[in-house]
């Protein structure tokens, strides 16, 4: 844990917001390096975010970084507490639990990488999430194997459990294809915009188009309290290895060569240029599935029943299909009004009506440009006893 946020005097808030422009509502400031001071309050130039501006106490310059990942909104009152070499806790008072717990993270592997990759200072936040996740599960395979076909199985016996992750491409809709169901359908332009500005977890160029995962759409299923499925090339599982979304890794293969073209030709979705194109990438991404490592399971899609037999079995699903389509319980609604103190790895906050709670953020995973998932609120009770019930 590191030092409590010190609250700047007035005569210097005051210069802060001459030199930076920016509107100050409550800026506090934070020792978080050896030589730098990050403010976080007030908002930015969009207006409506917490703002951040660094001073580096050599130089005593001032730079206003670029911010990466999901914003909070701006706040008037917030509390800041440096965690380690690489992330502050950021508490919105009088926000909804859900709402008030934000990381921003300005010395992580993904916040060197773009200040590299920008040639700039950049931070990013990453709005902290009670509880953990579901493993997502990635499914490679070549076009045509059957991989939508798996997986349209499952989401139709597991609604409850499984959800799509909705990727970005660039290429025409197919008829019966709808916008934001199958595909978010993209500008090339626009995509390459959000790549840059972080908003993918991964991207490439299949078949001559953009196709792509943004972060939103892995987090929305999360959030649902879903386990998250994608359905990508082997470049993009590819990167999602290398990333921290922890996820499981399935290739799905064909029987043959063959039956593979037989599958791509009857599905009649493309033309005959396309069909080739294909194939001929279907040769190397069946080489790369069964030799890089990337994946933790490889099955064979013949009897397609049989192989969906055996992706349940894998995921560890009962064979009885999920009957419940009910949506998840609504989660209890908490603010938290204050923050108290630090203890070793652990934060105290209370609530609004005083009851007091230890923020555990040593398990914590994830992090920009996604959510920091794995915080564990524990009830404290009696001035600091802590009990092992979880409340959420
Ligand atoms: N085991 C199987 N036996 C016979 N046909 C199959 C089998 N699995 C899938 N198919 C059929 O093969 C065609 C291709 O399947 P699908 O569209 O699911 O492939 P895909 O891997 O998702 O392809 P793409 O990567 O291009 O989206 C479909 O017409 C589907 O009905
Ligand atoms: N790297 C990514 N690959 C993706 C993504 N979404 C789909 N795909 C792969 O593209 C091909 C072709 O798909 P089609 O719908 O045009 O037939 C297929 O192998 C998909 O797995 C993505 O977000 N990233």
């Amino acid at each position: 844990m590191g030092e409590a946020p010190i609250i700047f005097e007035k005569d210097l808030l005051q210069k802060i917001s001459n030199e930076t422009k920016s509107v100050s509502i409550a800026y506090e400031a934070v020792v978080a390096a050896a030589n730098k001071q990050y403010l976080v309050g007030g908002t930015d130039e969009s207006g409506c975010s917490i703002g951040v501006q660094i001073l580096d106490q050599t130089t005593r310059k001032w730079t206003t970084p670029v911010i990466l990942g999901d914003k909070p909104e701006v706040c008037k009152d917030q509390s800041v507490i440096v965690l380690n070499e690489e992330r502050m806790l950021v508490i919105r008072r009088d926000a909804a639990l859900e709402d008030s717990l934000w990381f921003l993270e300005f010395n992580t592997k993904f916040v060197r990488d773009q200040r590299q990759a920008l040639d700039a200072e950049v931070v990013a936040w990453s709005k902290g999430v009670i509880g953990e996740d579901l493993k997502p599960v990635v499914i490679s395979g070549p076009s045509g194997v059957g991989k939508g076909t798996l997986i349209s199985k499952l989401m139709e016996d597991f609604p409850t459990k499984f959800g799509f992750s909705v990727s970005h491409t660039t290429r025409a809709p197919r008829q019966k294809e709808q916008n934001g169901v199958h595909y978010h359908f993209s500008e090339r332009s626009a995509m390459e915009k959000d790549i840059k500005d972080g908003k993918f977890l991964e991207f490439a160029l299949v078949h001559d188009n953009l196709y792509g995962t943004s972060v939103e759409a892995v987090e929305v299923v999360a959030d649902a309290g879903k386990r998250c499925i994608l359905d990508i090339d082997v470049q993009g599982a590819r990167q999602v290895r290398a990333s921290p979304l922890g996820a499981t890794f399935i290739f799905i293969r064909p029987p043959s060569f063959a039956e593979l073209e037989n599958r791509l030709r009857a599905r009649g979705t493309e033309t005959e240029e396309q069909v080739q194109k294909r194939l001929r990438n279907a040769k190397a991404e069946i080489e790369q599935g069964l030799s890089s490592g990337i994946f933790d399971h490889i099955l064979e899609n013949d009897d397609l029943e049989e192989c969906y037999r055996n992706l349940k079995k894998l995921l560890g699903l009962d064979v009885i299909p999920d009957v419940c389509r009910t949506s998840q319980a609504t989660k209890p609604h908490l603010s938290m009004n204050h923050l108290e103190e630090n203890e070793d790895g652990r934060v105290v906050v209370v609530d609004h009506k005083n009851n007091k709670f230890a923020l555990d953020v040593s398990c914590i995973r994830g992090g920009a440009p996604g959510r920091t998932r794995g915080l564990k609120l524990h009830p404290l009770s009696n001035g600091g006893d802590q009990t092992d019930q979880f409340i959420i």
